[in-house]
């Protein structure tokens, strides 16, 4: 599928984007990618959201401690300052980044450097999050992925919140999410509602 075209000598880019709910295996499937680029030598660059220390201050870590190095970014903008002279750019927790990210994977793919994205399709309530419906809009490639519902076994696509924080941003792991197939999840829904006319 990833094959690089080069007709006629020209470089061209394109943007890949791996979405889906936590414990899906976006960040596995960013690693695996970026890790193959490498070995053909070609030059990668990868960046995260600095607010993103779960598991490491630099490192792209994925739940299972698959792990490659990045830069944590701040602005979006910073990609096409430090993305000089790369082959490819990977992106992690997208959901998080302002909404300049969709301008910059446009202009890297422009200048023939392939955008490999990965991100939450959707938060705890089931919002489309951030800037990810737009990255999807104007992929070239889309990989939507599924973790196992912890309640039934089923493809689970939606991140459960089992805390009562409301807030859109809440960094966590096990400990405040589960991934959840769609009857799993309403079910945990109708019990929140019903527990709030108690
Ligand atoms: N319920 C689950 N379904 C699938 N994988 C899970 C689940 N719980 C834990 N995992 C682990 O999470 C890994 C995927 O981690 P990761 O790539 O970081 O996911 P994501 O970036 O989508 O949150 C899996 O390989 C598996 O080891
Ligand atoms: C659903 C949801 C998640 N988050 C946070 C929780 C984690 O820190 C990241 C997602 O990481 P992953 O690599 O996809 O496992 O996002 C949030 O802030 N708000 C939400 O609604
Ligand atoms: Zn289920």
């Amino acid at each position: 599928m990833f094959i690089e075209p080069n007709i006629s000598g020209e470089r061209r880019g394109w943007i890949e984007v791996i979405c889906g709910s936590m414990f899906s295996g976006k960040t596995e499937e960013l690693i695996r990618r970026l890790k193959r680029a490498k070995i053909a030598n070609l030059k990668v660059e990868i960046f995260k959201p600095a607010i993103d220390v779960r598991y490491d201050e630099t490192d792209v870590v994925s739940h299972d401690s698959n792990s490659i190095h990045s830069t944590p970014i701040d602005n979006s903008q910073t990609i096409l300052l430090l993305a000089n002279d790369v082959d490819i750019v990977g992106i992690d927790e997208a959901q998080f980044f302002d909404d300049e990210i969709i301008n910059v994977c446009e202009k890297l793919a422009l200048k023939g450097i392939r955008v490999i994205v990965a991100g939450l399709d959707m938060d705890f309530k089931g919002r489309p999050f951030g800037q990810m419906p737009k990255l999807l809009a104007i992929a070239d490639f889309i990989t939507k992925l599924h973790a196992i519902c912890v309640r039934c076994g089923h493809l689970a696509n939606i991140s459960y919140r089992k805390s009562a924080e409301e807030g859109q941003v809440l960094l966590g792991e096990q400990d405040v999410y589960e991934p959840r197939c769609r009857k799993c999840y309403n079910e945990g829904q109708s019990r929140l509602v019903g527990s709030e006319h108690n």
